[in-house]
């Protein structure tokens, strides 16, 4: 006993010794002031691990959003040796991206980054430069900019329609329905079918290939966090010791796509969708920019992981709102049958005309963003107000916290759909003053890496919520959905999802608009 208590005082006084240390180091080596700017606020740190602690509580954008109530929007701190600087505020956001936004264009190594596993290839963790250029022009003109959309209207009004009559059969045999889940598998299928004219989801099993590709990937990508944030020498332990895990998934998804381009290129028949414009561009010796196959898969990874991941959570947290706010629901059945009707399927044509449907899906994804954190690099060094943030600093930004910031909403933790209608934004003002506005609303990133599946995510949750609400009564076992917090890192995902029985609203299914 009296060895233990020994061996407990040594440790004692080897961590006052190491946290003196540290503090030291740290006061001398970054705290600094540079020409008169000083290095944002930092909390209080453990040696070696720095602020990694911090990041453990769950959820995390809610522990990043606490400690900056506590030392202010602009934080600084070090994962093990990764110095970040987390952003919490409107005011901070507009600064960055009204006038520096070039120099946080890029994402630099992100902290799943993994030459086996993922690539450096990824698009969305390319450096801003050709490769990321050229992805995104085609990215825009085939697949996700408003006349694309426009062609591909169909084949989302096709699954649409599907999952409608899905959730009538579940109804009548009185099936639980999880949102989430079923969601899910709509969103795959219908960003599949944009990409390549085909679901991916029922076709040669791949739907369980998919599902559980997602969970593994999900899985190793933590590990590959946990790798990347520690330093050099442990980093390099705890990544040979993932090394087989890493190159199981990763042939996993090689010869998950390397099946579905080779079918592609089968077809024969050159069309116009996505994967026939990657493919043309593969081949084509004389491209203005050479791509691989490699960058073909990594991009369909991509689109088909991150995707269908957010808009299913973000209709389950739209439900769960709706059914927890009565007279919200009462408003929005109200115009969605005065719009569109009781006999036929609510359609994308119908949006335009159904404004309080909109301001319900921006306010869903203001109180509850799918992604609560998005990171940039700082290519060169950021002068924000009495702050600087030195060259080569990870970026976050808290998008949780910016759009919940007092400062900028009011009443920002209620769900108020209607503080987004027309009659309630100010349309007058400075055109500084509405990028300032919008710079306040942020879950779908800003500037240039700002998200390019915005309009393809608002018309797929309009529709799908509008939808869900035209056909159905949702009902769930007590009064009110659960709507407890968790997640680590960047999904905002619920404690409890719920499971709801539905009952059918009309006498008769609501007739298709194909
Ligand atoms: C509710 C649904 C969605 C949410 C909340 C969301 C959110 C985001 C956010 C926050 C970013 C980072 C933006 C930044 O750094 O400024 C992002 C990037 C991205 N998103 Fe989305 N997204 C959604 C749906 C989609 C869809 C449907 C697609 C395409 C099918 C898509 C494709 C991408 C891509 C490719 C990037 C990387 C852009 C780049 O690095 O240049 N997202 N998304």
């Amino acid at each position: 006993m009296a060895a233990m208590i020994m061996v407990g005082y040594e440790n004692c006084f080897m961590l006052i010794f190491l946290c003196l240390f540290s503090l030291l180091c740290y006061s001398l080596f970054f705290k600094k002031p540079k020409n008169g700017f000083d290095l944002p606020p930092s909390p209080p740190f453990i040696p070696i691990i720095g602020h990694f602690h911090l990041l453990l509580s769950i959820p995390t954008h809610k522990s990043l959003q606490k400690l900056s109530s506590k030392y202010g929007p602009l934080l600084h701190l070090r994962i093990f040796n990764i110095p970040v600087v987390i952003v919490s505020s409107a005011s901070i956001a507009y600064e960055i991206f009204k006038t520096q936004d070039l120099n946080v264009s890029s994402r630099g190594p992100t902290l799943i980054d993994d030459p086996i596993f993922a690539g450096s290839s990824s698009f969305i963790s390319s450096p801003y430069g050709d490769h990321w250029k050229f992805m995104k022009k085609l990215l825009v003109t085939k697949l996700l900019g408003p006349q694309a959309l426009v062609r591909s209207r169909q084949n989302r009004a096709y699954e649409l329609e599907r999952f409608y009559t899905s959730l009538l059969d579940k109804a009548m045999k009185e099936e639980r329905v999880e949102i989430y889940k079923d969601v899910m598998n709509l969103s795959t299928k219908s960003i599949c079918k944009m990409i390549m004219g085909r679901s991916c989801s029922e076709e040669n099993g791949e739907k369980e290939i998919f599902k559980n590709l997602a969970s593994d990937s999900n899985s190793l990508g933590d590990k590959i966090l946990l790798g990347n944030m520690s330093r050099a020498p442990f980093r390099k332990l705890l990544m040979s010791l993932f090394k087989k895990e890493r190159m199981v998934v990763s042939k996993r998804f090689d010869d998950l796509f390397e099946r579905i381009l080779v079918e592609h290129e089968e077809k024969q028949q050159q069309g116009t969708d996505l994967m026939d414009a990657l493919l043309a561009a593969y081949r084509d010796d004389n491209a203005v920019y050479k791509i691989t196959r490699n960058h073909i898969k990594t991009l369909l990874a991509d689109l088909l992981f991150a995707a269908p991941e957010s808009s299913a959570q973000a209709t389950q947290w739209a439900m769960a709102e709706i059914i927890n706010n009565p007279k919200i629901h009462k408003r929005l059945r109200e115009e969605i049958d005065s719009v569109v009707g009781k006999t036929r399927l609510i359609q994308e044509s119908d949006v335009p005309n159904l404004p309080y449907l909109q301001a319900v899906v921006k306010e869903v994804l203001r109180l509850h963003p799918p992604a609560t954190l998005f990171g940039r690099k700082s290519e060169a060094e950021l002068r924000i107000g009495k702050f600087y943030v030195p060259e080569h600093t990870s970026v976050i930004v808290n998008v949780y916290a910016v759009m919940r910031d007092p400062d900028s909403w009011e009443d920002p933790d209620e769900f108020k759909p209607q503080r987004f209608l027309a009659s309630s934004i100010s349309s007058s003002g400075q055109e500084d003053e509405r990028r300032e506005q919008a710079l306040k609303y942020l879950p779908f990133g800003s500037g240039r890496r700002a998200c390019p599946g915005a309009n393809l995510a608002y018309v797929f949750l309009e529709t799908t919520v509008g939808m869900m609400v035209q056909g159905f009564n949702w009902r769930i076992n007590g009064d009110k959905v659960d709507t407890e917090e968790t997640g680590l890192g960047l999904a905002l995902t619920m404690v409890h999802p719920p499971k709801f029985t539905l009952v059918v609203r009309t006498l008769n299914p609501l007739t298709f608009n194909l």
